[in-house]
């Protein structure tokens, strides 16, 4: 039997193999056990699903062993963005939600995410808990499971219909009279993921001229990753720029990470949509707050909140940890280089729909193009250069071990002046640059990322990097 792990974010793995029927009970069984042994059965539990592949099979099999451990389960009707179910939790006064996805893995794969009642990722006491309650479970045979139609006679099971609830919240977090009136054309790519006409029926509502790609479910992505990075948005870039739309939206597969580009089909990294965000909630909202990111986001934020006057938080990568400190209270915004964000008054938990609203809404408030308030924030904080390696090494941990124990004193012609270990290895060079060297919690990959504050520079600290693998022959 496969291990079932919780990752950086979730347990992953491909349908028929790892992702099956009778492990996707086990999963569900245990945190049936959990939600015992924390002392929530009287609350529902919220489950979800994406568009993947047998994603409505696969929460209806969840339902049925949470039923059958009689915990009231509220099945969402419908696939629905991680995000939307998130928000259902707080919405619907839950314990938890268990959702079906795996966010932007190849469609080969499914996954489990479990939002606790507070309405973010599950830390990573929670997740140790669950596979400890797994691999009890799994000793013991102890799986509980029902018929649906046991559990609706039994007034365990309700279907219920969670998008009005989630749409009426973005409505209090967006400023849907700028939308009205502004000059905006968008185009909207869903990726064939759960955030289908989450954004382009928002910005329809609020009169803002849009067109929505790739909206249709398809488990297998049109041949393509639900990832909304510079490599897997091409349609995009070339929709916006032959529709001479001013802004281009994406959403990952389930819908918690947003995509860029401007109106020259040019990708702009979630680093900059950060800082755009941070800019517009600061100058034109009039908000407030902690700053947090994680160690691999750019350092830019540190720039503006030291001239906002505000604190700056950094936490290891994870969208839990960026959560964990939102629950604590009173932050503006947090927010990851990977694409995930959430702001104030928001649920703790990363949401692409949201962010891509709020992008629009800056652009309108601003009555420019993304790349010319881009230009702007440069103009008044300076620019940042950076970069990110995804390496495969046939020794990873080793390596990584390695590094973090002893990591170089120089980096091509750059002086290490810090070494901070929160996650992986993190250099604080000369001249303001960095580079951080971690293992992916996510995939089989060592992760190395840079800043700079001059291009020049980032192009020295990549040709050094690059050294160092070919020393390894990678
Ligand atoms: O770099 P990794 O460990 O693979 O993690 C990358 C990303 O994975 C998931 O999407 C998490 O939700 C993110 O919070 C995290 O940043």
């Amino acid at each position: 039997m496969t291990t079932i792990r919780f990752g950086t974010d979730g347990w992953r793995d491909i349908i028929a193999d790892g992702f099956t029927v009778e492990n996707v009970r086990i999963v569900a069984q245990a945190i049936a056990s959990y939600t015992k042994e924390i002392g929530q059965q009287e609350q529902p539990v919220l489950v979800g699903h994406d568009t993947r592949f047998l994603g409505r099979r696969f929460a209806e099999e969840v339902a049925a062993v949470l039923t059958a451990n009689d915990i009231r389960t509220y099945l969402v009707n419908e696939a629905a963005p991680t995000p939307a179910v998130a928000f259902g939790v707080k919405h619907f006064a839950a314990s938890g939600a268990i959702m079906i996805t795996a966010s932007h893995n190849p469609p080969e794969y499914n996954g489990i995410k479990y939002i606790p009642e507070y309405a973010g990722p599950a830390t990573p006491v929670i997740t140790q808990r669950l596979e400890e309650w797994i691999s009890e479970t799994c000793q013991a045979k102890s799986v509980r499971t029902i018929s649906l139609a046991e559990a609706k006679a039994r007034k365990l099971l309700q279907v219920i219909v969670l998008r009005p609830h989630y749409e009426a919240h973005l409505r209090r977090m967006v400023n849907m009279d700028v939308l009205k009136n502004s000059s905006l054309s968008v185009v909207v790519d869903a990726m064939h993921g759960a955030g289908m006409g989450y954004v382009s029926g928002f910005l329809s509502e609020a009169g803002v001229k849009n067109v929505g790609i790739r909206e249709v479910p398809d488990a297998a992505f049109g041949g393509d990753l639900p990832e909304p990075n510079d490599k897997h948005l091409h349609l995009l870039k070339k929709e916006v720029v032959e529709r001479q739309a001013s802004l281009g939206l994406a959403n990952d597969g389930d819908a918690d990470r947003f995509g860029v580009v401007d109106r020259f089909g040019q990708y702009i990294t979630p680093n900059e949509a950060l800082v755009l965000l941070t800019y517009h909630l600061r100058k034109n909202r009039g908000l407030s707050g902690r700053i947090v990111r994680t160690v691999a986001t750019t350092h830019l934020l540190d720039r503006m909140a030291k001239h906002y006057g505000l604190e700056l938080v950094e936490t290891p990568v994870g969208f839990k940890y960026v959560g964990e400190e939102m629950r604590k209270g009173d932050v503006l915004i947090g927010g990851e280089e990977s694409g995930g964000a959430s702001i104030l008054g928001h649920i703790p938990e990363k949401d692409g729909v949201l962010i891509n609203l709020l992008l629009a809404e800056m652009c309108a408030y601003e009555n420019k193009g993304i790349d010319q308030i881009l230009r702007d924030v440069y103009e008044q904080f300076g620019e940042l250069f950076h970069t990110r390696l995804d390496m495969k090494l046939p020794e990873k941990d080793q390596w990584i071990q390695q590094m973090i124990a002893n990591p170089p004193a120089l980096i091509g012609p750059y002086q290490v002046l810090e070494i901070q270990r929160v996650d992986g290895v993190k250099l604080l060079l000369e001249e303001g640059h960095w580079v951080l060297i971690r293992p992916s919690g996510t995939e089989p990959l060592v992760r190395i990322y840079c800043e700079a504050t001059n291009a020049t520079a980032l192009q020295k600290l990549q040709d050094a990097i690059r050294e160092w693998f070919l020393e390894i022959n990678v």
